[in-house]
């Protein structure tokens, strides 16, 4: 057996955050192993949006660190966030309806051609990011999107997920947070993204799954984060646990059982 400790790829210790009287955060920890997905599930008002937007860069704790590979980070925006390898794909998924499915790919960072005309005239590579878009859909198992210049709006609730996705995997090098993927989707739609979602893990990148769908959380997540009243309560392996004892311990109806195995991977 290897005696190698795997480290998170992403921590948060001790997060707190305030506004006026209410307490989202308190004292929150968080840790997120490589290539695992990590279900994070909670009351109404846990404290789960605001523990992701602190890991998204999109909300400042008045307290607490957060850490990547073992070092401190100190997210001020979003960007920051993306710039260190954090993609968040928000339950409005910001994609651009008008716009056609390789442009919401590349919203915010299209690439640019070179040579002197390109440059001088900032010209959009469209071939070059249609290229690509194709390439990460395919890659993921998308193909069913035919046309990368089809609108967006044209694109079913799962496929626009899908593309959410995509655009998240071809820029997130080390984590994706996805909020309530399947909140809005059928039930064939819903499949489709957590297929999605176990090819990306596949690929090699961490994800950390927000939702209240239970039996959506329990097929694919390596381990669950159980928040409470602003902190984790609990982490637990899916396959030792029912739904039943996850809404039990969420709820406080049931003790949450000791963090044991979270104390040795620190
Ligand atoms: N911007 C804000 N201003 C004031 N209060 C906020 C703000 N964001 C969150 N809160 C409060 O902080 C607490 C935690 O909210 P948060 O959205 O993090 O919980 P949640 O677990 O994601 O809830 P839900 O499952 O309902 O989305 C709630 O009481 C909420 O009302």
């Amino acid at each position: 057996m290897s005696t190698d400790v795997v480290k998170p790829i992403l921590q948060a210790r001790d997060l707190v955050k305030r506004y006026g009287r209410v307490t989202a955060l308190d004292h929150a920890d968080f840790d997120l192993m490589p290539n695992e997905i990590l279900g994070v599930i909670g009351d109404n008002g846990a404290g789960k949006s605001s523990l992701i937007k602190v890991l998204a860069g999109a909300v400042i704790p008045d307290s607490g660190e957060v850490l990547m590979d073992g070092k401190p980070v100190h997210f001020r925006s979003p960007l920051d966030a993306r710039e260190a390898g954090i993609e968040t794909v928000y339950q409005d998924l910001a994609l651009a309806p008008a716009l056609s499915i390789a442009d919401n790919m590349f919203l915010g960072r299209e690439t640019r051609k070179g040579g002197a005309m390109g440059k001088w005239f900032r010209l959009l590579d469209r071939s070059g990011m249609q290229k690509r878009a194709r390439e990460q859909l395919s890659a993921l198992g998308l193909l069913t999107i035919q046309n990368i210049k089809q609108p967006v709006e044209t694109l079913s609730g799962g496929q626009r997920q899908g593309v959410a996705v995509a655009r998240a995997a071809a820029f997130g090098s080390k984590v994706i947070i996805l909020d309530e993927p399947t909140a809005a989707l059928g039930v064939k739609e819903s499949r489709r993204v957590l297929e999605l979602m176990l090819d990306v893990k596949k690929r090699g990148l961490p994800i950390i799954l927000i939702s209240h769908n239970m039996p959506h959380v329990f097929e694919v997540a390596d381990r669950i984060h159980i928040h409470r009243l602003g902190r984790r309560i609990a982490v637990i392996d899916p396959k030792d646990y029912s739904m039943a004892d996850a809404v039990a311990i969420m709820t406080g109806a049931m003790p949450p059982p000791p963090m044991a195995d979270e104390m040795a991977a620190a």
